[in-house]
């Protein structure tokens, strides 16, 4: 039976991020994705020039219509873009039960575009997070999270830490893309009692746009496809690894990481 997973999530108008990267992302995966757009941006490789939300009525309207007729598998968010879109969403998934969920606590693009307002962090710690089977912070994010500076290992660990006491995910994995030298790359898992670094090939280029949606949507078709949680994040891990060796060298900034692979051999 063909798996089903959801993503909530913005448009990249670029289609290296947001909503694009999640559905090429769940094709590659033979997942079946559907969405929910919450916003749409105006973005390129070079970075977000507008941005424009989606009214909370048809962002529940889409989530309904999807649930009514879909058993989903996994469901995974992106950027959600403001306070009043997290509190309709988390209400959404509390709700229908959706356990199997993947948070991206999308806040910053990697161009340094805000992705989400000030205020709307108090609803993604106190509403979205608490419910997530695991939530992927960035280096930035990370620090935002747990309100501490991380520069190393040994800070990856306790921001993890930090954020697993505080917002109660049931596993944190803060990703290692924004760190600097050979940490760049290594991702720390914590679940509560063991950390564990992933770590993948470090791949030396700048066309690195929509890693972290990537593998958040790579861990949400794992999920799907029935892995366990830290099968699905070993996977998605070497997924994003094979896709940064693939990534494309399209526009004058950053360009997107290729989903191609499996049909260049
Ligand atoms: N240059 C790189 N080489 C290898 N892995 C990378 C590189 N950049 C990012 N990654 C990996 O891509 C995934 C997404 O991480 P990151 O880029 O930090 O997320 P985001 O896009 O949310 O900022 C992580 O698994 C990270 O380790
Ligand atoms: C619509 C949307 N969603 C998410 C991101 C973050 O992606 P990245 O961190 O790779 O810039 C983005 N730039 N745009």
């Amino acid at each position: 039976m063909t798996k089903v997973a959801l993503t909530i999530a913005g448009s990249d108008s670029g289609g290296g991020a947001g909503i694009q990267a999640d559905l090429r992302t769940f094709a590659f995966h033979c997942v079946h994705g559907v969405s929910a757009l919450t916003c749409v941006t105006a973005q390129n490789t070079l970075g977000v020039s507008a941005v424009e939300a989606i009214s909370v009525a048809m962002v529940i309207k889409q989530i309904e219509a999807i649930l009514q007729d879909f058993e989903i598998n996994a469901v995974k968010t992106g950027m959600l873009l403001n306070g009043t879109i997290i509190e309709a969403v988390a209400q959404q998934l509390k709700q229908r039960h959706l356990s199997q969920l993947v948070v991206d606590p999308v806040m910053v693009s990697r161009t340094g575009a805000k992705l989400l307002n000030q205020q709307a962090i108090d609803s993604l710690k106190q509403l979205l997070i608490p419910q997530a089977l695991i939530v992927t912070p960035n280096r930035y994010e990370a620090q935002l999270l747990s309100e501490m500076e991380i520069n190393t290992i040994e800070d990856m660990k306790q921001a993890a830490n930090k954020i697993y006491h505080n917002l109660r995910a049931k596993v944190v994995l803060v990703k290692g893309g924004g760190m600097s030298g050979s940490l760049k790359g290594v991702d720390v898992w914590f679940d509560g009692n063991e950390y564990e670094l992933l770590r993948g090939t470090i791949v030396d280029t700048k066309n690195t746009h929509g890693t972290g949606c990537t593998l958040s949507a790579a861990i949400a078709a794992n999920l799907a496809l029935e892995k366990d949680l830290y099968s699905a994040v070993q996977a998605a891990k070497n997924y994003v690894t094979t896709a940064l060796q693939h990534s494309l060298n399209l526009g004058a900034g950053n360009g997107p990481v290729g989903h191609f692979f499996p049909l260049l051999s």
